[in-house]
């Protein structure tokens, strides 16, 4: 799969992750034994079959029918032990993948469908975090995972999550999002969670750039005031390559000059029709701008996919070595919600000393 790198090299280097959908990240294997206490339908039961009915389905080049496949994780995550379950499954298979730290995403208002309240849900996912952090610092792969919580952007509980948010930052909540189909709801609809969260000196990224445009982005970053853009991808629509170097419009130029984090997302890109193919992913082009680029997974299940396979498609797409991974990594560690001295600890103690016998070799 990879020319000059080994997959399994990618897999052992360390690694960070800002985008990551706990609900798109479920075992197959999982749903189908919650679905089977809760009596919920699945489309196929064998759990091959039904994660190969996840990737098929999301692949449809639209955000909305991609959106839909979440009906069958969400339907599962609906009680207290079934939360912690996925949550401590989520810690462990980053982990395994070599990823050291991650920020993991939910919307717990989606998860109030039988009797638990929004503390209950985020209490839950929390204490999966923390039992499959400890598990898999107790087999050797230490992971640090912060929690982000998504509002979703049609309904009208983004200032209750906020609120939601800032009472557990002190428990491993470390962000808020924004997320949900892009078209027809603006970020700027939520504005007075954003301007309540700033006043609380916390951090929030939006998801922004996907399936809409520019516009989405702009009132992202000089409206709402998102510290990073999850996706951000269209940015390159500000860009001009037609002449023989490339030229930035306004809103790319201080995007660029503010170091605004791009989560980028390439797999789940392909599949919403945000991006043509990996090949063809404005990824190359940002990275060679030097945009803060991070590389993410989004959906795990929904795509197929890992950190490591989303590093690999990038090694084989543009021939990327260590160097370029090192960076990606760095990237999205300089960019992480958590305190400045404790990324660089990160970064000084486990990812640089990584990377420096890869980068000799
Ligand atoms: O890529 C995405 N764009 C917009 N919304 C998304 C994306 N991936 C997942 N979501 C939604 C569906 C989930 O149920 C929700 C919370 O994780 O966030
Ligand atoms: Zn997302």
């Amino acid at each position: 799969m990879v020319a000059n790198i080994r997959y399994e090299d990618i897999v052992k280097a360390p690694k960070a992750l800002l985008h990551d959908h706990l609900d798109g990240g479920l075992r197959p294997a999982t749903i189908v034994e919650l679905a089977a206490e809760v009596g919920h339908q699945l489309p196929a039961t064998d759990p091959e079959e039904l994660g190969r009915w996840f990737v098929a389905a999301a692949d449809s080049g639209s955000l909305e029918r991609y959106l839909e496949t979440f009906a069958h994780t969400v339907a599962v995550m609906q009680t207290a032990p079934a939360l912690r379950r996925v949550a401590r499954e989520c810690a462990l298979d980053l982990a395994l993948d070599g990823v050291v730290y991650a920020e993991v995403r939910f919307a717990p208002e989606q998860h109030l469908e039988r009797d638990l309240t929004l503390d209950e849900v985020v209490e839950a996912v929390l204490a999966g975090f923390a039992e499959g952090s400890a598990e898999a610092a107790a087999a050797g792969k230490p992971i640090r995972v912060g929690t982000l919580l998504t509002a979703m952007r049609h309904a009208a509980r983004s200032q209750e999550i906020a609120e939601l948010a800032v009472r557990h930052r002190d428990a491993g909540v470390v962000g808020f999002d924004i997320a949900g189909a892009e078209a027809g709801f603006p970020p700027t609809r939520h504005l007075d969670a954003f301007e309540y969260l700033q006043r609380e000196n916390f951090h929030f990224t939006i998801h922004a750039g996907e399936a809409f445009g520019l516009p989405s982005i702009w009132q992202a970053i000089q409206w709402c005031g998102a510290d990073r853009l999850g996706h951000g991808v269209r940015i390159v629509d500000d860009i001009s390559t037609e002449g023989p170097d490339p030229v930035l419009g306004r809103l790319a130029a201080y995007v660029r000059d503010k170091r605004i984090p791009l989560e980028l997302c390439p797999s789940s890109n392909v599949q919403t029709g945000a991006a043509p193919s990996i090949i063809e992913h404005p990824i190359g082009l940002l990275r060679d701008l030097r945009f803060r680029v991070t590389v993410n997974t989004d959906n795990r299940l929904m795509s197929g996919t890992s950190m490591s396979r989303e590093m690999a498609l990038l090694v084989d797409a543009f021939d990327y070595g260590w160097a370029e991974l090192r960076w990606f990594t760095i990237n999205a560690m300089k960019s992480a919600f958590i305190p400045f001295d404790e990324r660089l600890k990160i970064i000084d103690e486990v990812i640089k000393p990584a990377y420096e016998p890869l980068l000799r070799d």
